[in-house]
Formats: structure tokens, C-alpha cells, sequence
């Protein structure tokens, strides 16, 4: 099982995504404060989401706390300026995967606090800037996911 977390999320819509996506995977989710919304956002909501689903979720007041909770697990700050691309990494289970705003990304705290090689980016052309956030926990979720021969999944 994997753990993602959501640095200052800022759109509804793509949270309410990553809470089906996680719930789905069996991954974790972590929110961590301030969000830019609140958890009975109906552009939240509206992604259809189960009572089930929100089970999956933690909120925390600040990322120590989150950091904290997370002490035992390796951390991998994901982001366009990662020097290492997402799919070289060797994932287990018990990883963890942290995401920026989406208008702001992560901030330089948190992506030096992380070896070079933890730090990963999902490649783009030349000239592009950002894919959306929850696309882009899909496909890093479903890579690290694929590596431990989708364990629980069928
Ligand atoms: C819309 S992006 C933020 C854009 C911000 N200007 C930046 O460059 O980080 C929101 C989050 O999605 C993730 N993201 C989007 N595209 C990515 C990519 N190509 N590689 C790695 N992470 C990406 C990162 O976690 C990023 O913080």
C-alpha cells in the first residue's frame, strides 16, 4: 500500500479524483492544510464519491504533522523540476508520493528536504508546463502500483 499526499490542494474537482483514484488503489490519501476548499465542496462531492471512499483520507494541520506521521516511509517529492524520471525509480510498497498546488507547486523546502534521485518528474515535450495533478498522481500511483505486481488488486 501507498501513501499520497496533497500539499495545499486548491481545486475541489481534482481532490475528489484522487480520493476515488486512492480509494480504488488501496492507497492512503494525506490532505495537508490550508485546502483550498473543504471536504462537503459539492465540486468535490460531485466526482460521485461513496461515504466509503472518504475513509481513505487523513488531514493534517501542517506538513510536520504529516512529515511526523509518516517518519518510517520513504518520502518522493513529485514535481516538474524532479531530476529523476518517475518510471527509473524501484517503488515498494509503503512509499510515499508527495504532490503540489496546483498553481504554485511544491515549495523548495520540501523538494530539498529529499534526495535528488526522490525527487521525479513525469516527462513532457519541450516548451510544456504542468500536467493536471490529479492526472498525474494516476500515473504515478498506477507505475509504483505495477512494480509490486499490483498487490491486492485483481
Ligand atoms: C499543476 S502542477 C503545478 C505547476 C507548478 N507551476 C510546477 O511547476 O510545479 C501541480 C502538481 O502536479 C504535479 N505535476 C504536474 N506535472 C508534473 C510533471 N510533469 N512531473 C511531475 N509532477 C508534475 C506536481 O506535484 C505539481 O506540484
Amino acid at each position: 500500500m501507498f501513501d499520497i499526499i496533497l500539499f495545499q490542494p486548491e481545486i475541489p474537482s481534482n481532490t475528489g479524483n484522487i480520493i476515488r483514484l486512492c480509494a480504488n488503489t488501496g492507497a492512503r490519501l494525506h490532505l495537508v492544510k490550508p485546502l483550498g476548499f473543504t471536504l462537503e465542496d459539492r465540486l468535490l462531492r460531485r466526482a460521485g464519491l461513496d461515504y466509503h471512499e472518504f475513509a481513505t483520507i487523513t488531514v493534517h494541520e501542517t506538513w510536520a504533522d504529516c512529515a511526523t506521521c509518516l517518519k518510517d516511509s520513504r518520502l518522493f517529492a513529485v514535481s516538474t523540476k524532479g531530476a529523476q524520471r518517475y518510471d527509473l525509480n524501484q517503488y515498494v510498497a509503503g512509499d510515499a508520493f508527495i504532490f503540489g498546488p496546483e498553481t504554485r507547486g511544491l515549495p523548495p523546502e520540501i523538494l530539498g528536504s529529499v534526495p535528488a534521485q526522490q525527487r521525479i518528474r513525469v516527462p513532457m515535450v519541450p516548451g510544456s508546463r504542468s500536467l493536471n495533478l490529479s492526472n498525474t498522481v494516476a500515473l504515478v500511483l498506477y507505475e509504483a502500483w505495477r512494480q509490486v505486481d499490483f498487490e491486492a488488486g485483481r
